[in-house]
């Protein structure tokens, strides 16, 4: 019997610095919330760490992030590490990353006849983006962001964000968005003419075990030489001690420089 659900990738992009659990918890949410409905099968994820020209505040370099994300998805048999975002060297908006990864996924064919991931080069790009809504669906699969409730609710931070980059992400892919405290997704989509526009493409999911686990609080406890375990994978915490690994003049890097959406965004909005 064929099987009529659409298959979904799942990508998630962040600076992952580093990688927690909640990370890895929010695919498994994000597919389990997905597959309920009855319409999608989760094939796969994807999670891309930011390159280093995010100039995020203690940003690490890309290198270091991009291998403990690895070590922590070396058991997963679905989520997978992708370094192109990471290598980048300027910061790429979010919108061409998912683009890209739209790409490479209309360039391949999967093959759910066999347990993992089969890719084999299709047909160009061109074809299928036309940058009309819902052009992913076309082919039955589909590429998702995959993020926290404080990302969607930066949406709505002067110049974080180009308005058509939301537009291409929202109406065209679509998002799956986890509750976090301190954010209310629902109520910021209704508030939002664009997210309320394509609200039938933000899949919001609630995590009930509500947990404050943030890559903030993991920097901060290995700064004062507290325990990490169990709020990272054990081999992330290893890399994380091999290597030294964030320190009080670690969290000083970028500290006198803005994000690099802000100052690209807010340079065009002055010009
Ligand atoms: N506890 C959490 N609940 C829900 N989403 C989360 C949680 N932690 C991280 N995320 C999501 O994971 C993605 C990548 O997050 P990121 O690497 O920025 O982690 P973070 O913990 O938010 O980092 P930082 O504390 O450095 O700002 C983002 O979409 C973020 O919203
Ligand atoms: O594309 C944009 O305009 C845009 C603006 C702000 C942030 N982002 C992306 O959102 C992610 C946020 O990560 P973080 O660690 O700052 O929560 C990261 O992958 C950024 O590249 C993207």
């Amino acid at each position: 019997m064929s099987d009529n659900r659409t298959k979904v990738v799942l990508l998630a992009c962040g600076s992952f610095n580093p990688i927690t659990n909640m990370h890895l918890r929010m695919f498994e949410l994000a597919r389990d919330h997905l597959e309920d409905t009855g319409q999608y099968m989760v094939v796969k994820g994807i999670i891309s760490p930011v390159c280093d020209g995010y100039k995020k505040k203690g940003l690490i370099e890309a290198c270091h992030r991009l291998e403990m994300a690895r070590l922590a998805t070396e058991n997963s048999g679905w989520i997978t590490v992708d370094s192109w975002e990471g290598v980048q060297p300027e910061w790429v908006e979010t919108a061409k990353v998912v683009r890209h990864h739209y790409e490479e996924l209309l360039a391949t064919e999967i093959d759910d006849d066999v347990d993992t991931v089969k890719y084999v080069k299709k047909r160009r790009i061109e074809e299928n983006f036309e940058g009309s809504a819902n052009h992913n669906r076309r082919d039955g699969v589909r590429l998702m962001l995959l993020c926290g409730a404080d990302v969607l609710e930066s949406f709505g931070i002067p110049n974080m964000w180009k308005p058509e980059d939301i537009v291409e992400i929202v109406g065209s892919h679509g998002m799956v968005c986890i509750t976090r405290s301190g954010n209310n997704p629902h109520k910021f989509i209704h508030e939002s003419d664009v997210l309320w526009k394509y609200r039938k493409n933000i899949h919001v999911v609630h995590e009930w075990v509500t947990n404050d686990i943030s890559a903030t609080h993991v920097r901060r406890a290995l700064r004062r030489c507290r325990s990490v375990r169990y709020l990272l994978p054990d081999g992330v915490v290893c890399y994380i001690r091999e290597h030294g690994l964030y320190s009080a003049e670690s969290e000083q890097k970028n500290a006198d420089v803005i994000l690099a959406p802000l100052q690209r965004y807010s340079r065009a909005s002055s010009s």
